[in-house]
């Protein structure tokens, strides 16, 4: 994971060096690190935020280019879990350190202690441990583990280069093997893989169950298992095993399994293998998902199984085979868990934002639990009726303190606001002197309501002259239009409330966009549609580095409305290929998948691009702006150019050809108003609508 960790720092536009073992070709001793380089715009998911941000990783070798480690503020070791060659690496590096550089391992299971052992003093101050997880640029969750040797100006300067220009969410962990996350995701996969194929039990179903009832990832646990590799799990395992106590629970759940043994034999190790517990094969040239049989290793294509339960808990009370496996799995799991407070970290919700952003469960593993049956009661009972020790955490009723309003922290936490305006789907917030305006319909979807709050949020910045801050208080900026009243009014024929509500939304961007204070909007998630306009029409734009932005509405049969295309035409200033660019942007419905990408992608001059989402409305509220030019001349001209020559249209579906000649129509008109584009905008749009050319079905 080096070279990923290498594009994380580069993505925050950080200079980062990346050393790599010296190779024996005499005559370029860095070709390993040049593979590396070479490797990294290929990476699935991708590394790196845009290809330009390769220029701020500088490559050498450990023998020839030591000399680079005294540029750097912090070194992070990344290599074999294997710790006499981390002693040797160390040796070599240490004396290259500057007096105040810190020295952290990614290790994710050797413990400090042990690492340090054999360090000079001088060094014992200022090496951490900081445990990336995989993959680093998508995973929020850093482990910090420190020790009392480490002095508190280290630990607060490494939290802050991890948190502010890495955006991690840091979990401090005790000095234990495999400290939180994978202490726990680890054992849960181990336990439920190894009893499952003991007991001869269909993994799609255990996955369907995780996922649909538990609400775990897509992946499940056997698909978890394949994404990690067999043979990475069982190096984590083994490595864990060796060096936990005698009497862990891990140890007697990581039993003997032949079939996993056979299946690493034959290289079905995973998605990196030949296959795992699944497989994608072309059957008839259709990609089709297989799962494994484990009598003889053949592969069967997977029917769309049905969990005939509603809930975790009619699972558990139905008594059948699986009902009695997940009950089995849940106790011993949940016995393991609590026995692992204190020792592993006595903060119960840490435990919890471990799991959810180092393993994506949607919910921690005690908010499961509440969600579980009566939570804690009915583990104290099942073990109770099983005769299993319980730990001091569950015996000594200690669960009774957990206050389960600390499970989920706001994404952005403006709990302090004093409430202005409201209603059933946007409010205005004063927080610290801020005006803040925020969304609060599914995925921040946009309706009538929305609008109306809006107009009204900017009436008030203007009276209080102050600036209007839009902030998503979830993890998504907008979803752009509401697509199900979209698709109601289209159903109903109800073409004059559609109208009503694409002239609100034109009315209320226009009026972001020429009010005489600043709209400043902190952009994370997706900002899709009617989303990505509300940017366009904004003044500054704090945009998460994650972001996903874009004028996506061809690829649900419908145009921009709310000023999208307008302002695809008005932003390319009268310039030729970048109305070209422009255009394209709206043809192909182009979502870019950064931050990077949508600021070069559709033009946007003014932004700043932020890395910890959760900081995102503090760091937009420390900038300060100048009074607002408010722009008169609303004309916009138009470069003469043929689209059916600067493009290739054999590619476009009928509506994108039938877009292109509205676009070529408004092209001719050489100039035109801002407010005229508007018009034609509503009109294609609802011409559409009438005349859908593809399921609005949402
Ligand atoms: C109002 C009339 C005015 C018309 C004027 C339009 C003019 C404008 O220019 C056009 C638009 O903005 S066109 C719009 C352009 N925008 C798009 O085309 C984006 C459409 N959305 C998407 O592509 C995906 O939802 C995401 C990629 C955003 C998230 O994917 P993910 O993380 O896998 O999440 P997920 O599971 O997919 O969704 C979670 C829940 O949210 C729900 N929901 C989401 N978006 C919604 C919407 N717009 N609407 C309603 N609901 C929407 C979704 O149904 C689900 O609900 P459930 O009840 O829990 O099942």
């Amino acid at each position: 994971m080096g070279s990923a960790i290498a594009a994380l720092i580069a993505n925050s536009s950080c200079q980062v060096v990346l050393l790599d073992i010296a190779s024996n070709n005499p005559n370029d001793r860095n070709s390993v690190v040049k593979k590396a380089i070479e490797n990294i715009p290929k990476q699935r998911p991708p590394s790196l935020s845009h290809p330009s941000k390769l220029a701020f990783i500088k490559i050498g070798n450990l023998k020839d280019d030591l000399q680079l480690i005294t540029e750097c503020d912090l070194i992070i070791e990344v290599i074999i879990e294997q710790i006499d060659i981390k002693y040797k690496l160390y040796n070599k590096i240490i004396p290259y350190l500057q007096n105040d550089a810190i020295l952290a391992s990614n290790t994710s299971t050797l413990p400090l202690k042990q690492l340090k052992e054999n360090i000079p003093d001088s060094i014992k101050s200022r090496f951490v441990i900081t445990h990336f997880f995989n993959p680093p640029r998508y995973m929020e969750l850093l482990e910090l583990i420190t020790d009392q040797a480490v002095v508190p100006m280290v630990v607060d300067k490494i939290t802050n280069f991890l948190t502010i220009n890495l955006g991690k969410t840091i979990v401090k962990s005790n000095d234990t093997p495999g400290f939180i996350a994978n202490r726990i995701g680890c054992y849960l996969l181990e336990l439920v893989v190894r009893t499952a194929i003991k007991a001869n039990l269909n993994p799609v179903i255990i996955d369907k169950i995780f996922t649909d009832l538990l609400k775990f990832p897509n992946t499940g646990i056997f698909g978890l298992y394949d994404l990690i590799g067999h043979d990475v799990m069982k190096l984590i395992s083994t490595s864990l095993v060796n060096s936990l106590p005698m009497n862990d629970q891990y140890k007697k759940i990581y039993i003997l399994t032949p079939i996993l043994d056979k299946m690493i034999a034959k290289n079905l190790i995973g998605r990196k293998g030949v296959g795992g517990f699944y497989r994608i094969s072309a059957i008839n040239k259709v990609k089709t998902k297989e799962v494994i049989n484990f009598q003889d290793f053949s592969y069967t294509a997977i029917e769309d199984p049905k969990v005939e339960y509603n809930s975790i808990n009619e699972l558990l009370d139905s008594g059948s085979i699986y009902g009695q496996f997940f009950k089995s799995i849940l106790v011993e799991f949940y016995l393991y868990l609590t026995s692992l407070i204190p020792e592993v970290t006595d903060n119960i919700y840490d435990i919890d934002k471990a799991m959810r952003l180092g393993y994506s469960w949607k919910q921690g593993p005690f908010e499961l639990l509440y969600n579980i049956k009566d939570g804690f009661e009915w583990l104290k009972k099942e073990a109770t009726i099983k005769n299993l020790p319980l730990p001091k955490y569950v015996a000594n009723n200690n669960y009774k303190t957990i206050d389960s309003s600390k499970f989920q922290v706001s994404r952005i936490n403006l709990r302090e606001s004093e409430v202005l305006l409201k209603n059933n789907s946007a409010q205005v917030l004063l927080y610290q002197d801020r005006l803040v305006f925020s969304i609060s319909t599914k995925m921040n979807c946009l309706n009538e309501e929305v609008f109306t709050l809006l107009l009204e949020a900017v009436d008030l910045a203007e009276q209080r002259e102050q600036d209007l801050y839009i902030v998503p208080l979830t993890d998504n900026f907008s979803a752009g239009a509401d697509l199900k009243l979209v698709a109601h009014y289209i159903k109903t024929n109800d073409f004059t409330k559609l109208d009503r509500l694409l002239e609100l939304g034109q009315q209320a961007m226009m009026r972001l966009k020429y009010s005489h204070i600043n709209i400043i909007s902190c952009a994370v998630g997706f900002a899709l549609g009617g989303g990505c306009e509300i940017l366009l029409h904004s003044d500054f734009i704090v945009a998460h580095q994650e972001l996903n932005a874009g004028l996506v509405e061809v690829s649900r049969g419908l145009v921009p409305a709310f000023g999208g295309i307008k302002e695809m035409f008005y932003r390319a200033q009268g310039n030729k290929d970048r109305l070209i660019k422009n255009i394209i942007n709206i043809l192909t419905a182009n979502k870019t998948s950064s931050a990077d990408y949508f600021i070069l992608d559709y033009g946007i001059s003014s932004a700043q691009i932020n890395m910890n989402k959760q900081m995102i409305f503090l760091e937009a509220s420390q900038l300060t702006f100048p009074k607002k030019v408010v722009k008169v001349d609303k004309k916009i001209t138009l470069p003469q150019i043929s689209l059916s020559e600067e493009l290739d249209i054999s590619q476009y579906n009928e509506l994108q050809i039938l877009l292109l000649a509205q676009l070529q129509d408004i092209i001719a008109l050489q100039e035109i108003d801002e407010q005229e584009i508007l018009e034609r905008e509503r009109k294609i749009f609802l011409e559409l609508a009438q005349n859908p050319k593809k399921d609005l079905a949402f």
